[in-house]
């Protein structure tokens, strides 16, 4: 059988004593997203940084498709096919949706930087393929008709599909999504999950860290839920709203439909 796109295994990191994530095992197959739930402090931000490389742990494994990238910061995980959709990312200004989007494409790139200077062959068929990725990623988030205004007088949603195009063009194995509904509203959030539904229906490998219950539920195949940096449960979104531990540890009993239904 294939090793799972992500597997963590005993994963542990504490901060001056205290665990912020505590023995954490799970795998998350080729094609599957996973939901990470769980109150505030319960060690979503610290697990979610021990994938990506930005934290390192103080006890445990982390595979990417069967490599075992534990010691390998950010930077050298992207080699591995990790990209991430940082919680409250910015486009940066100055820059067309376009451009903010080929800003990812261009890890792809291989010319150095004297043939960039003198804009040689490869150099420009380069610059035109790294246009078509970035076109390519747009269309795949429903902004193709915004390329070319400024970034940042788009609303806040597509400001967010525009990180999530950016990430999408280094054609990753494995997309980390750190509360990309934080703050959207309405119409914004039915679309970004649509957008994120897209993917997951096109085999795209995702772990989505986020708060709102309702929102992980559409979109996740399973749930992790931590409580102060362990496992309290996994299963289906079904399963785990059922779940009494998540019930009386995370949502209070009034808040399980209510949340299931707010999507
Ligand atoms: N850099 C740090 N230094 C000290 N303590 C930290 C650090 N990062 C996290 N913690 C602690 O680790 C625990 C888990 O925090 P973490 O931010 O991972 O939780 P979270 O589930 O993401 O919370 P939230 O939903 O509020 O973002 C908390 O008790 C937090 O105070």
């Amino acid at each position: 059988m294939n090793s799972p796109v992500l597997r963590l295994e005993g994963l542990s990191r504490s901060f001056g004593g205290v665990f912020a994530v505590r023995d954490v095992s799970l795998s998350v197959p080729s094609g599957q997203t996973r939901g990470l739930i769980g109150p505030n402090g319960a060690g979503k931000s610290t697990l979610f940084n021990l994938v990506a490389g930005l934290l390192r742990p103080d006890a445990g494994r982390v595979s990417l498709a069967g490599d075992a990238v534990t010691r390998l910061p950010a930077h050298r995980r992207a080699a591995h096919g990790v990209a991430i959709v940082f919680q409250g990312a910015r486009v940066f200004p100055g820059l067309t949706t376009l451009e903010n989007v080929m800003v990812g494409a261009h890890t792809q790139v291989r010319h150095g930087f004297l043939a960039a200077a003198v804009r040689s062959r490869r150099c420009r068929r380069e610059e035109r393929a790294v246009r078509v990725s970035a076109l390519a990623a747009l269309e795949r988030v429903g902004l193709a008709d915004w390329a070319d205004v400024p970034a940042t007088s788009l609303p806040l949603g597509q400001q967010r599909r525009t990180q999530l195009a950016r990430a999408l063009c280094a054609q990753p194995r494995l997309l980390l999504l750190d509360e990309p509904a934080a703050g959207l509203r309405g119409a914004e959030r039915a679309a970004l999950a649509e957008v994120i539904e897209g993917l997951r229906g096109e085999g795209l490998t995702m772990m989505l860290v986020e708060h709102d219950v309702g929102f992980v539920s559409r979109l996740a195949d399973r749930v992790t839920v931590l409580d102060l940096g362990s496992v309290i449960a996994e299963g289906t979104p079904a399963e785990v709203r059922r779940d009494p531990a998540v019930v009386t540890a995370y949502l209070g009993p009034g808040e399980v439909e209510r949340d299931a239904g707010s999507t």
